[in-house]
C-alpha cells in the first residue's frame, strides 16, 4: 500500500523510524494505549512523519510520527489483508536523558542517523508539550498537521502529563485546558471531536466544549489527532468517588440519581443536535445478530465464557422476538463507552460527562450510528455493579441495586423515559456490555477478569452452569 510521509527529512523520515524500531517493538506492546496487546509486533511502517524541532548540536530534537504496527494475525478472517492498527507518537531526541525523564525513556539509538542519541516519549517532557500547545494557539500547519481552535488560548501555561491510566494520553495546561492526545487513530469523523463540538452548539453545561483540535491529512484521510478542552479543576471521577463511598459504608443514590440526570441532559441536546432514527424489525434483528457475533467471538477469546454462552445467547434471542413482533426503538447518537470513570464531578458537584470517543476496539462507522440511549444507560448500571465488586470488601449488591435505581430515576427525571420500562432491550445492552468487558479485562487487565464474569453469571440466569 502506497503510503505518504509527510515531511521526510532526513533524520525525522524514515531515517528515523529505521533508527527506533527497533526500540519501538520493544515499547510499544507494552504501553497500556497499545491496543494489539497479546499479538507479535512485526514491523513498523511510516504513515507520516513531521519535524516539530529539529536535532541542532545536540539540542532537543521532536518528531510527531504516524506508524503503523504490523501485527500479522490481527484480524484472523482476514490475516493478510489487516494494514495493521496506526498510532500516533510524539518522539523526543536527546543527547542524554535528565533523570527527572527516566520513565520517559523508549531506548538508546545504536545504527544510523541518530546513533548516540537517546528517544523518549516526548509528552513527558515540557518544551515538546509547549510546542504543541503555542502550534493550536496560532493555528498552524506544520507539514501534514493542521491545528485549529474555537477559543483564545493564553500563551503562557504550564504543561503536566496525566500519569493515570487512560487508553489515551493527556497533558493538562496550568489547570485550564486538558490536551488528549489520542494513541490509535482512524481516518474519518472522531465522536471524541465531532460530539462535544455538536454539545457545544447545543449549550449543553454537562460536557467540556472543544477549545482546540489537531488533525492531519494522510493520503486525502483526515485523521482526528487531539482535543484541548478546559480543564475541570478540583474534579473526582465518578469512579473514584463511589469507591470512596463504598468503602466508608456510603449509600451513593444521590449521586446516582444526579448522575442519571446529566445522562438525559446529555442524550436530549444530542437527539436536537443531530439526526434520529426509528429502529425497526431488520435493524434490531441485525443489533441483535451483532451482540450474538460478539459474544461468539468473545468465547473464543476468552474460554471461561464457554459455559454461559447459551443464558446470555438468550437475551439476544428475546431482543429479535421482540423486533419481529413488530417492536420499534427510536435511535441516535449516544456517549457509546459511558461508565463511571467518564463521569466527572466539580467541587461545586456538578456532573461533567468526557470521552465520547465510543468503545475503542469498534469500527468508527459503528460507533457512529444512532443507538437506542438505553446503551448508555446499560453501560453504566455496568458501571455500579463493576464498583460493587470492586472495593475490596465483599460485593456489595445492594448498594449497586440502590444507585442502578437511583440512575434510571434521575433519568426518568429529565427525560421523561425510564429506561426499566424497556426490560428486554436493557438486558440485551447490558450483557453485550458485560461480555465486552470480559474481552477488554482479558486484554488489559486480566486481574479483573473476575468482575465482569460474576455479571455474565447473573445475565446468563441460573440454568447456564
Ligand atoms: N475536561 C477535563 N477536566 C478534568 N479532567 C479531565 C478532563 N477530561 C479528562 N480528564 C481526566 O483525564 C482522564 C482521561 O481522559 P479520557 O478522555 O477518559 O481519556 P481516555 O480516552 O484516554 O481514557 C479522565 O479520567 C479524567 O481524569
Ligand atoms: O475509559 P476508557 O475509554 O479507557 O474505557 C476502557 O477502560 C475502562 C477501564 O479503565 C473500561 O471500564 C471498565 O472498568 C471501569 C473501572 O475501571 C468500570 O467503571 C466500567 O464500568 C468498566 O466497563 C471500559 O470498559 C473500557 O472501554
Amino acid at each position: 500500500m502506497p503510503e505518504a510521509v509527510t515531511r521526510s527529512v532526513t533524520v525525522g523520515g524514515p531515517g528515523l523510524l529505521a533508527s527506533v524500531e527497533p526500540l519501538l517493538r520493544e515499547w510499544m506492546p507494552r504501553q497500556r494505549w497499545f491496543a494489539g496487546k497479546g499479538r507479535p509486533v512485526t514491523g513498523f511502517s511510516l504513515v507520516a512523519a513531521t519535524e516539530l524541532l529539529p536535532v541542532v548540536d545536540g539540542k532537543l530534537g521532536l518528531y510527531h510520527l504516524l506508524v503503523r504496527a504490523q501485527q500479522p494475525s490481527a484480524n484472523v478472517s482476514g490475516a493478510a489483508s489487516h494494514p495493521g492498527d496506526c498510532y500516533q507518537l510524539l518522539i523526543g531526541v536527546r543527547e542524554a536523558l535528565p533523570p527527572r525523564l527516566a520513565p520517559a525513556l523508549i531506548g538508546h539509538v545504536h545504527e544510523g542517523p541518530l546513533a548516540g542519541r537517546t528517544v523518549y516519549e516526548a509528552l513527558y517532557d515540557t518544551r515538546p508539550a509547549e510546542v504543541i500547545l503555542e502550534a493550536l494557539r496560532t493555528q498552524a500547519r506544520i507539514g501534514g498537521l493542521r491545528f485549529e481552535r474555537r477559543e483564545e488560548i493564553r500563551p503562557d501555561l504550564v504543561p503536566r502529563l496525566v500519569t493515570a491510566e487512560q487508553s489515551n494520553s493527556s497533558v493538562v495546561y496550568g489547570d485550564t485546558f486538558i490536551l488528549k492526545l489520542l494513541r490509535r487513530v482512524v481516518p474519518g469523523v472522531n465522536p471524541d471531536l465531532e460530539l462535544p463540538l455538536a454539545l457545544a452548539r447545543e449549550g449543553c453545561p454537562r460536557v467540556p466544549p472543544p477549545t482546540a483540535w489537531m488533525t492531519a491529512q494522510v493520503d486525502g484521510e483526515p485523521y482526528v489527532l487531539g482535543v484541548l478542552q478546559p480543564f475541570v479543576q478540583g474534579a473526582s471521577d465518578g469512579w473514584e468517588l463511589a469507591l470512596r463511598e463504598l468503602a466508608k459504608g456510603e449509600d451513593f443514590s444521590a449521586e446516582a440519581r444526579a448522575l442519571g440526570r446529566a445522562t438525559a441532559e446529555v442524550h436530549t441536546a444530542l437527539a436536537r443536535a443531530l439526526p434520529t432514527a426509528t429502529l425497526g424489525h431488520t435493524q434490531m434483528q441485525s443489533m441483535a445478530a451483532g451482540m450474538t457475533e460478539r459474544l461468539e467471538a468473545a468465547a473464543q477469546a476468552v474460554p471461561a465464557l464457554g459455559p454461559y454462552v447459551p443464558g446470555l445467547h438468550s437475551a439476544f434471542e428475546a431482543l429479535a422476538d421482540l423486533a419481529a413482533e413488530g417492536h420499534t426503538w427510536t435511535a441516535q447518537r449516544i456517549h457509546g463507552d459511558l461508565h463511571l470513570g467518564q463521569c466527572l464531578r466539580s467541587p461545586s458537584g456538578e456532573w461533567w460527562l468526557i470521552d465520547f470517543e465510543g468503545e475503542p476496539a469498534k469500527p468508527l462507522a459503528e460507533r457512529r450510528m444512532a443507538q437506542p440511549v438505553v446503551r448508555d444507560v446499560a453501560g453504566m448500571l455496568r458501571s455500579f455493579d463493576y464498583a460493587a465488586h470492586s472495593a475490596g470488601g465483599p460485593p456489595a449488591p445492594e448498594w449497586a441495586a440502590a444507585c442502578r435505581a437511583a440512575y434510571c430515576t434521575g433519568y426518568a427525571e429529565v427525560s421523561g423515559v425510564d429506561p426499566r420500562t424497556d426490560p428486554v432491550l436493557l438486558r440485551a445492552c447490558e450483557t453485550d456490555k458485560a461480555i465486552y468487558e470480559v474481552v477488554y479485562e482479558a486484554r488489559h487487565r486480566p486481574d479483573w477478569l473476575p468482575v465482569p464474569l460474576s455479571a455474565v453469571r447473573r445475565l446468563a440466569g441460573p440454568d447456564s452452569v
